[in-house]
């Protein structure tokens, strides 16, 4: 199979969806890769560091989609690439569809096979394409709310770890999945004070397991997300039902009980968000203000740190490309995991949640 992967080209989004590393597999199993001119240029890989281990590179990115059997990418595709995808051809990508009608249709229209990462499973029911990226948007999402809370960025001015005699922040993590986990760490690791709302009593017994008592859990409900949010100094959005839309789990009339300045990160963005008054936003400009508190929601947080994000996605996303490009799309036949990440097959919504969510 002919494999090809584009220059990302959304803001400031600098992952590749084949490192040279994980290129090489493909060609030492029979493939052929190409490769636009510059896409590794984020982790600081050449054209020739993809030429060292046998792909090819070619000029534009028109090529690379009017020439691959599969095009495997990081972000979703934006309108000027969606047009050029065609019947018969592949796309192994994140596609986050729920809240995207218009892509859905793009995608629809096109008659691509479009297989998402963000829905494919693992045999425990995790997403083990999304799990990387969510632990580097989780550890990312402190680092962005600690910069957030400083006075000269417009924040409320405090420290997560206080100091000695001074109290640390107070950080709210709603959704206790990857991404909550990874926040949560990185809060307790800077000796924030930190609790972690979820309402799946398993993961919470986990959790509680896990943090010994370094941070606290609570169910989530209405009721206890007001409670939490009155207190906090960073509210970390971090909810996912899977194929759907997030839950709107802080409404704009919630937003007068918190303090001035808070930050709120939404990472749950990508699904729409899980905040009233969320809307995605860009790594040149990631927050905005509503009712004085902080929104910061960046839809590619893992684009700002490619270097790890790229080998951390690629390291997942390797075996399932491999199976795409050995049997196409028949290797979703083979693998009910991976035909859950067919969102899109011959102009139809083909994957359950995703459709049912889209309401198509
Ligand atoms: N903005 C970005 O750059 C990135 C965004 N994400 C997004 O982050 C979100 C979270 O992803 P993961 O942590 O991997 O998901 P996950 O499935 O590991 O965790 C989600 C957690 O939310 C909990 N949950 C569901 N409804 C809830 C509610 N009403 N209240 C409290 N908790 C609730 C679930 O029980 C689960 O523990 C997803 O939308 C994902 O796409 C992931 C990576 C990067
Ligand atoms: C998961 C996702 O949307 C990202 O890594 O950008
Ligand atoms: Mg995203």
């Amino acid at each position: 199979m002919l494999v090809g992967v584009p220059k990302e080209i959304k803001n400031h989004e600098y992952r590749v969806g084949l490192t040279p590393e994980a290129a090489r597999e493909y060609v030492t199993t029979g493939h052929e890769v190409i490769v636009e001119s510059g896409a590794g240029l984020g982790i600081s890989k050449t054209d020739e560091d993809y030429e060292k281990i046998g792909a090819m590179i070619v000029d534009t990115a028109e090529e690379v989609f009017a020439r691959a059997d599969m095009v495997v990418k990081v972000k979703e595709p934006q309108p000027n690439e969606w047009v050029q995808l065609r019947e018969g051809q592949i796309l192994f990508t994140y596609l986050h569809l729920a809240p995207d009608p218009d892509q859905a249709r793009g995608l629809m229209e096109s008659g691509v096979s479009a297989v998402a990462y963000e829905t494919v499973t693992a045999p425990d029911g995790s997403l083990p394409l999304l799990a990387p990226m969510s632990e580097v948007a989780g550890r990312l999402s402190i680092e962005a709310s600690a910069q957030a809370s400083h006075k000269n960025n417009g924040g409320r001015g405090i420290l997560m770890g206080g100091v000695p005699g001074v109290l640390p922040a107070k950080v709210v993590v709603i959704g206790g999945g990857v991404v909550g986990t990874q926040a949560a760490r990185m809060a307790v690791g800077l000796g924030a004070n930190v609790e972690i709302l979820d309402r799946s009593l398993p993961r919470i017994r986990e959790l509680d397991d896990m943090f010994q008592g370094r941070a606290t859990t609570r169910y989530s409900n209405a009721g206890t997300i007001e409670d939490a949010i009155t207190e906090a100094d960073v509210v970390i959005g971090a909810v996912l039902v899977p194929g759907a839309s997030a839950p709107r789990l802080i409404t704009r009339d919630m937003l007068p009980l918190m303090k001035h300045r808070a930050v709120l990160v939404d990472v749950a963005i990508d699904q729409g968000g899980c905040f009233e008054t969320s809307k995605p936003t860009t790594h040149e400009n990631p927050t905005y203000l509503v009712d004085d508190i902080i929104h910061y929601c960046v839809a590619n947080m893992p684009g700002a740190v490619p270097h790890t994000s790229s080998y951390a996605l690629n390291n997942a996303t390797l075996p399932f490309g491999l199976a795409l490009a050995n049997k196409g799309i028949a290797a979703c036949e083979d693998d009910p995991h991976l035909a859950l990440g067919l969102n899109v097959h011959q102009g139809r919504i083909v994957n359950p949640a995703v459709a049912e969510s889209l309401g198509f």
